[in-house]
Order: structure tokens, then C-alpha cells, then sequence
């Protein structure tokens, strides 16, 4: 791996999103990492993935800033806790309880997209996290995202079997 991603560390059980999750086969697998006191997402989109000819689906983009925004929240009270990743201690799984974007100029498909996030507000067991998605040079959408700490009532179907 080029470089370390908080997907990367999410337990086992709880790494089958079809974002972000490295245990699901057919899915994004979205990556975040810190880029200095913000927060990074990458991805390249397929032709596949497009809304009309030349332009990416805005479903895909809530996709991505989902994911962004809840590997955020991972990373922030994991920062917050002292620790990095690599560490032993497990890194914390948040869900995602609002999510707002404003789509802001057509995203054009052909450029690796950029989910670029600042932690706006983090508390005990809430974080917003406020992100940008560029293509090349262009700000196609904005998002803000409350996340929450998984509740333990989503324990008991982590996993497929
Ligand atoms: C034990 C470990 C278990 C691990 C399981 C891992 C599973 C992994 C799964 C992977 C999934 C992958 C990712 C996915 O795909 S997640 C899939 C999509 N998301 C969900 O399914 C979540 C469904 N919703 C819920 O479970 C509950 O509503 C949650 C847990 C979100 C909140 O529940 P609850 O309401 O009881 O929590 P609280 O009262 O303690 O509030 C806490 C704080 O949050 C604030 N707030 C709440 N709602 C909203 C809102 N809509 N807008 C703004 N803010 C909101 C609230 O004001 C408070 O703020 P503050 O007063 O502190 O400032």
C-alpha cells in the first residue's frame, strides 16, 4: 500500500461498507487519511459511473463524501485519543447521521476525484466533519457531515454469514 488509510485499520467485522469496506468485494473502497490537519479522499471514477455521458452520478458522490466523512470522524477521535494509526488499539466506527451536499457545478468524469475534509466541531461522540470534492482545479460539491459513534445495537449484524 502507498500509504496508510483508516479503512485500512477499521476491525474486520466492521469493514464490509460497500463504500469504504475492504472486506466487500464488489464495493468502492474508498481510502481516507490525514493530509496534515485535513482530511484526504481519492478516487477515480469508472465509466460506469456516470450520470449522463461526461459527468459523474451525484449518488456516488454522496457515496464518497459518506465514507470520507465517517473515516474522518475515525480519524479525528482516534488523534484525539493520542494514537495513531498502526497502533494497537482498535480505531473507532462511527455511522453517519446527517449528510448534506450541495452539488455546486456538474463533476465532469475523467479526473481523480478529491474529498478534501476539516474537522469542524468534535465532541464526546459526535464530529462534523465539512468537505470539499474538486475535480483537477474545479469545486464541484460541498458536504456536511454529523457522525456518531456506532451505536452497539449495530453489533449484532457487523458481519455477513
Ligand atoms: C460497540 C461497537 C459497535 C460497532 C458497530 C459498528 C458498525 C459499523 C457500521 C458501519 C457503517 C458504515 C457507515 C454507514 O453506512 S452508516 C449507515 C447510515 N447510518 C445509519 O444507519 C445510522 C442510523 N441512525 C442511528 O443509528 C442513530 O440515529 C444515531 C446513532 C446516528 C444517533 O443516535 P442518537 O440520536 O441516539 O444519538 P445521541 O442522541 O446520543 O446523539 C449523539 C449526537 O449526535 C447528534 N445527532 C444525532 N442525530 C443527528 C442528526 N440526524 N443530525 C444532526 N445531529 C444528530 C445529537 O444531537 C447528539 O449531538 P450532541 O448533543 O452530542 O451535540
Amino acid at each position: 500500500m502507498d500509504f496508510l488509510a483508516v479503512q485500512d485499520f477499521y476491525p474486520e467485522d466492521f469493514a464490509w461498507c460497500y463504500g469504504c469496506g475492504r472486506m466487500n468485494s464488489s464495493g468502492h473502497h474508498f481510502r481516507t487519511r490525514w493530509n496534515e490537519e485535513e482530511t484526504l479522499t481519492e478516487y477515480q471514477p469508472g465509466p460506469e459511473h456516470m450520470a449522463i455521458p461526461g459527468f459523474v452520478y451525484g449518488g456516488l458522490i454522496a457515496s464518497l463524501f459518506d465514507c470520507h466523512s465517517t473515516g474522518s470522524a475515525s480519524l479525528a477521535f482516534y488523534r484525539q485519543a493520542g494514537h495513531a494509526l498502526g497502533d494497537e488499539t482498535p480505531v473507532p466506527r462511527c455511522v453517519t447521521a446527517s449528510l448534506k451536499v450541495d452539488y455546486l457545478k456538474p463533476t465532469p468524469l475523467g479526473p481523480t476525484l478529491r474529498v478534501i475534509g476539516r474537522i469542524a466541531e468534535i465532541g464526546r461522540k459526535k464530529v462534523v466533519v465539512v468537505s470539499e470534492l474538486w475535480a483537477k482545479d474545479v469545486l464541484c460539491a460541498r458536504c456536511e457531515a454529523v457522525l456518531v459513534t456506532a451505536p452497539a445495537s449495530m453489533l449484532q449484524n457487523s458481519s455477513p454469514s
